[in-house]
């Protein structure tokens, strides 16, 4: 018997639109990003994929995001966990500040190190500074020494995949349909580990806001098609290619 799984990142956010790094800072989706979770219901409607648990970050933007989908495809009654160990890669120092001015400033190559090197991490972010959680009581459970600073991809994939394991795979090996709701870089730490991309090849790798990208799994957690399936492959281009070029205009 295989296993559904359906990752969700979070609608467009205000950030995301105001082309800022964003990471831990609280922000929530915008009006097209209400659309576009609007649509991600209408597209598991229409596919039948009807989840029976959610698991999302402890972020606005990803939780609002699946309330509006599960709502739409009346599925908001579903059981519902939450982690930080599905919140967005924590962005250090470049939290809150905009992705085409640290371009210019620091170039092309450092910039993208930054934004897609799988072991190079942003400066860390001062833990009493305007955009740092450090003192936010949502991580007070993370012991303060191990409470992130800034994180690099590697750093997002050692953090993450406890939580897949002790708390998404037993879902999933109850045969219940799983959604994950979550952000850009941790779903990108998500599809490293489940369809073996190498710590070079994931750089290339980006996901697109709101679309639902399916993924169908063996017996051995192993996707039936690699990369999955995103339910509208055509916007799902269009967004990937976008948000691989932010920070250029
Ligand atoms: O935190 C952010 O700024 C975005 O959600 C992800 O940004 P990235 O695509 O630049 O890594």
């Amino acid at each position: 018997m295989t296993q559904k799984l359906i990752l969700l990142r979070h609608g467009e956010s205000e950030w995301n639109a105001k082309n800022l790094f964003t990471g831990w800072v609280d922000v929530d989706i915008n009006e097209k990003g209400v659309g576009e979770a609007e649509k991600a219901a209408e597209l598991l409607k229409v596919e039948g994929l009807l989840p029976d648990v959610l698991h999302t970050s402890l972020l606005r933007r990803a939780i609002h995001t699946a309330n509006i989908t599960l709502d739409g495809c009346d599925r908001h009654w579903i059981p519902v966990k939450r982690s930080w160990r599905l919140n967005e890669r924590h962005y250090g120092k470049l939290q809150g500040l905009n992705k085409t001015e640290i371009r210019d400033q620091f170039g092309e190559e450092q910039f993208m190190q930054w934004r897609r090197s799988y072991d190079v991490p942003p400066p860390a972010i001062d833990p009493d500074g305007e955009f740092s959680q450090h003192n936010d009581p949502r991580y007070a459970d993370i012991p303060e020494s191990e409470r992130p600073l800034t994180e690099c991809l590697k750093d997002v994939v050692a953090r993450m995949l406890p939580y897949w394991t002790s708390d998404i795979v037993p879902d999933l090996q109850a045969g219940k349909t799983v959604m994950v709701a979550a952000h850009g870089n941790s779903l990108r730490a998500l599809v490293k580990h489940l369809d073996g991309i190498s710590d070079d090849e994931i750089s290339g790798l980006n996901i697109p806001t709101g679309i639902p990208l399916y993924y169908e799994l063996d017996e051995n957690l192993s996707p039936v098609t690699r990369g999955g399936r995103y339910l509208d492959p055509d916007a799902a281009a269009a967004s990937i290619e976008a948000v691989k070029n932010q920070g250029k205009k």
